[in-house]
């Protein structure tokens, strides 16, 4: 069974993971990834390991230069290792053609971007279909399907405005809304709170909680170690390689929300906005 049935039919079975071990999202072992500039080669990667079972939600934390956006370019099937295994279900991407790669990008990866990356003579509708125009099946389920994802993400009201016509926290809501429309394997987020204040960083770290309470297996690079605290994990890379892979326990990742959200409404009652 592929990862994309597996996927499917956990979600048609209720009872799934209940009794049985979860499923892993993804499955990584020893990843190399080198980038071969004319005499010198860079070795961004040197053998990292490690398994995201669905529904983890993992901070991936590094200096810079320590291979994050490799990392993260590797999961979102947009490179290729050099060496090693990066599993979604059964499928090995090192092992797909670039075709095969561009088809499940599109169709099964969930991108946040720190920048948002929307098409700016879209609207809000339009631009969380963009996935499925990959697709080309666009009809009236599809369409409602986006209106959902807008509402869910609280832009229920925004349905026609373009992106100029948003805040950045907005706009970062249509991307999570765009990034959700494929039912990924997984949501990756890169520094998806990079550009926000610390109000709208609130409001965009609440929508991934709640999409993780709700099941969605959340992947997201950050330098924050605020936003890192949210997840339930956080894996440390240096050098190219996993330095420490550490569970956030539910008590401290309650206390980093309660931290926020004082901070945020003490930030309001100031008026600092
Ligand atoms: N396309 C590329 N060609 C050559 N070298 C690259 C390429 N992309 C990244 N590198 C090198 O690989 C190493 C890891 O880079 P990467 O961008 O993955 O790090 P990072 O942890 O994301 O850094 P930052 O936090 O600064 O974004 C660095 O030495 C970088 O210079």
């Amino acid at each position: 069974m592929s990862m994309t049935d597996a996927y499917r039919s956990s979600e048609a079975d209720p009872s799934a993971g209940a009794t049985t071990p979860k499923r892993l999202a993804t499955s990584i072992r020893n990843l190399q990834k080198h980038y071969v500039l004319r005499s010198e080669t860079v070795k961004a990667l040197r053998g990292v390991s490690f398994d995201v079972p669905e529904g983890d939600y993992v901070a991936i934390m590094g200096p810079s230069g320590s291979g994050k956006s490799t990392l993260l370019n590797l999961l979102g099937c947009l490179d290729k290792p050099t060496k090693g295994s990066l599993m979604l279900g059964d499928d090995d991407i090192a092992k797909m053609t670039d075709d095969e790669l561009a088809e499940i990008r599109s169709q099964r990866i969930g991108f946040v971007f720190q920048s948002y990356n929307l098409i700016q003579q879209l609207s809000v509708v339009e631009n969380i279909q963009v996935p499925l125009y990959y697709q080309g099946n666009i009809g009236a389920k599809e369409r409602a399907r986006s209106i959902e994802l807008a509402e869910r993400v609280g832009l229920g009201d925004r349905l026609d405005h373009r992106p100029t016509q948003l805040s950045g926290g907005q706009q970062q809501r249509v991307a999570i809304a765009r990034s959700l429309v494929n039912d990924p394997y997984f949501v990756l987020a890169d520094e998806p709170t990079g550009n926000l204040d610390s109000v709208t960083t609130e409001e965009i770290l609440s929508i991934f909680d709640q999409l993780n309470e709700e099941g969605r297996t959340i992947i997201l690079v950050t330098h924050e170690d605020f936003v890192a605290a949210r997840a339930k994990r956080v894996v440390r890379l240096k050098d190219g390689k996993l330095h420490k892979d550490e569970i956030n326990t539910e008590d401290s990742r309650n206390a980093a929300r309660d931290f926020q959200r004082k901070h945020v409404e003490q930030l309001l009652k100031e008026g600092d906005r």
